[in-house]
């Protein structure tokens, strides 16, 4: 796994603490044991490049992975779910890991496989895909693995799931995937926030996801998350390093407010 952006999270002051590998963390809240990479997951600016969105061309994915991050992203994911040719994948994933750098973290959706053979950062996993124990069982401790949480049972479990992080969705409607429920709004994010808390206490890292955009950045982080996933209203356009220089600045003006600064 490469660990350029850890390097830039330590000089930033982050609350990085590599190297604790293999030991146990005692949840800050509850007193909970988990199993845990050491690893303090930015989720303030999510990017998350989709080849059904954006198109599969890997120089034109890379081009907006290094605006995103040159506009303040602080993870990438590259989200695939036509997946049919995976050497192909492989490339697009290299090559967008490539022209990041090291500046964030970049995380595939869905496949270990693929995060594997890449070298980079971690994984995504959904509800139904494969479980988090068997991610990290292949991916080791420090590689970073995220959740989607969609329910307040969901938001339950998390105290026995060895992840680094949650996403939350989806918050609002979107335009960039088919979400069969309803979604869940502010009401509904502020629930399974408060019941993700109460599994996993304050240091589990909660993004929010799902047709968050400038408009509402901020009414997301004051509900409770972290930070923001986005598709649409980063990377659809153009201008995406503007894009992400000005929803950075809206979610880091909230968590200001809220009086902490992201990180967990
Ligand atoms: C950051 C982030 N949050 C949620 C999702 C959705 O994951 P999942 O529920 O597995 O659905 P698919 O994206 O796989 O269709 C995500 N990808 N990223
Ligand atoms: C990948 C994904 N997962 C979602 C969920 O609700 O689980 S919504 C979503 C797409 C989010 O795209 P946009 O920022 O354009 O709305
Ligand atoms: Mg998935």
């Amino acid at each position: 796994m490469a660990l350029g952006w850890q390097m830039l999270e330590r000089d930033r002051g982050g609350s990085m603490s590599i190297g604790a590998g293999q030991e146990r963390r005692q949840d800050a809240g509850l007193g909970l044991a988990r199993p845990s990479a050491g690893i303090a997951v930015d989720l303030r600016l999510y990017g998350i490049l989709d080849t059904g969105v954006l198109g599969d061309d890997a120089a034109a994915l890379a081009a907006l992975a290094a605006e995103a991050v040159a506009g303040g992203a602080t993870l990438l994911q590259y989200r695939d779910k036509d997946l049919t040719d995976a050497r192909a994948a492989l490339a697009r994933i290299r090559a967008i890991h490539a022209a990041v750098n090291g500046r964030a973290p970049l995380l595939v959706n869905d496949r270990v496989d693929l995060a594997l053979a890449a070298g980079v950062e971690g994984v995504h996993l959904g509800q139904s895909d494969l479980h988090p124990e068997e991610a990290r069982r292949l991916l080791g401790p420090r590689a970073i693995i995220g959740l989607t949480v969609k329910t307040g049972a969901q938001a339950d479990e998390l105290y026995r799931l060895p992840i680094d992080y949650a996403c939350i969705g989806g918050v609002f409607a979107t335009a960039s995937k088919d979400n069969p429920d309803p979604p869940v709004g502010l009401d509904g994010l502020q629930r399974i926030v408060f019941r993700a808390r109460l599994a996993r206490g304050q240091a589990l890292p909660l993004g929010a996801i799902a047709g968050i955009d400038a408009s509402n950045a901020a009414s997301v982080i004051r509900a409770g998350a972290d930070g923001v996933a986005l598709i649409g209203a980063l990377f659809k356009g153009g201008a995406t390093e503007a894009k992400a220089r000005d929803l950075r600045a809206r979610v880091d003006e909230a968590l200001g407010q809220r009086g902490n600064a992201g990180m967990r």
